[in-house]
């Protein structure tokens, strides 16, 4: 039987679910974490998975070649949130660790900037006003101002500062600055080698840093006439309309996304 044709974008979500299921087999799902799978929260720490989220995504990987979720959070978190979760891939710090075989593995060029990053943490509880939640990541440091955000530039500018000092690099989001290692990695570059093999692909993101991996499935597009990539937003009052602009499709919450994969389900 012919195949049908790549869909073209913009495209209806039935052509997309369509193309997807006739390719199941050689399509990954990837998803982001907060803000996606998990509402957000003034404190990290409290962030959960919507409750059908885990149950889908298991679902999602029997009938889908790949299923992955790529966090700028660190693996042990998300091993944290979905350790019932067999057969999902999880990529933490935007890359900077994989979970492989039952181990973190890690970037070696990022490993040297771990005793950095605790002194940074330090510093910043030290010298930044309360209300700025400072989250260690062990190879980058979160500086959160949801709580504060009249607190926005003090952040900025304390940020702007150490990384000239300690020639790091910011990666800015929702509510958050984040002072990461200078090391080449980044979510756009985890879905590019992640869909070298694939004929299909599909992203959900709702931050800045996953506008780059948005990039990568077009960028797949203009090479391979066979490849189809989808790019869903999650909506937010931050960054919502940026990441949306770049997106395919636009979800309200992540519980619609667990609502969209549910009915997705049944075209398989
Ligand atoms: O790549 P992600 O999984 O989306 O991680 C991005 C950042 O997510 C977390 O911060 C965001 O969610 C928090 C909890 O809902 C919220 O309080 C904060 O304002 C958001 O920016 C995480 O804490 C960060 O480390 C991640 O960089």
């Amino acid at each position: 039987m012919a195949e049908t044709a790549r869909p073209t974008h913009p495209l209806s979500i039935d052509e997309a679910w369509a193309f997807t299921a006739e390719r199941a087999s050689v399509t990954t799902f990837f998803f982001d974490f907060d803000g996606v799978l998990s509402p957000v929260t003034d404190d990290p720490d409290a962030s959960q998975p919507v409750p059908a989220v885990l149950g889908v995504l298991e679902r999602l990987a029997t009938v889908v070649a790949r299923v992955a979720i790529v966090s700028a959070r660190p693996v042990s978190f998300l091993r944290s949130r979905f350790e019932t979760l067999e057969h999902v891939d999880l990529y933490g710090l935007y890359g900077l660790e994989v979970w492989h075989d039952g181990e973190v593995v890690t970037e070696p060029a990022a490993l040297e900037f771990v005793p950095a990053m605790a002194r940074l943490a330090e510093q910043a509880r030290a010298e930044l006003p309360g209300e700025i939640l400072v989250e260690y990541k062990r190879l980058s440091v979160a500086l959160h101002y949801r709580v504060a955000p009249e607190l926005a530039a003090t952040v900025e500018r304390w940020a702007h500062e150490q990384a000239e000092r300690l020639g790091l690099r910011i990666q800015r989001g929702r509510m958050v600055a984040e002072l990461k290692p200078p090391v080449d990695q980044d979510k756009g570059m985890v879905i590019t080698e992640g869909v070298r093999n694939a004929g299909c692909a599909w992203y959900f993101g709702d931050d800045m840093s996953d506008i780059k991996a948005f990039d990568a499935l077009r960028a797949r597009e203009a090479v391979d006439p066979g490849f189809f990539g989808m790019a869903v937003a999650v909506a937010n009052p931050e960054t919502g309309a940026e990441v949306s602009s770049a997106a395919d499709l636009t979800l309200d919450s992540p519980d619609a996304v667990a609502a969209f994969l549910t009915d997705g389900l049944r075209r398989f």
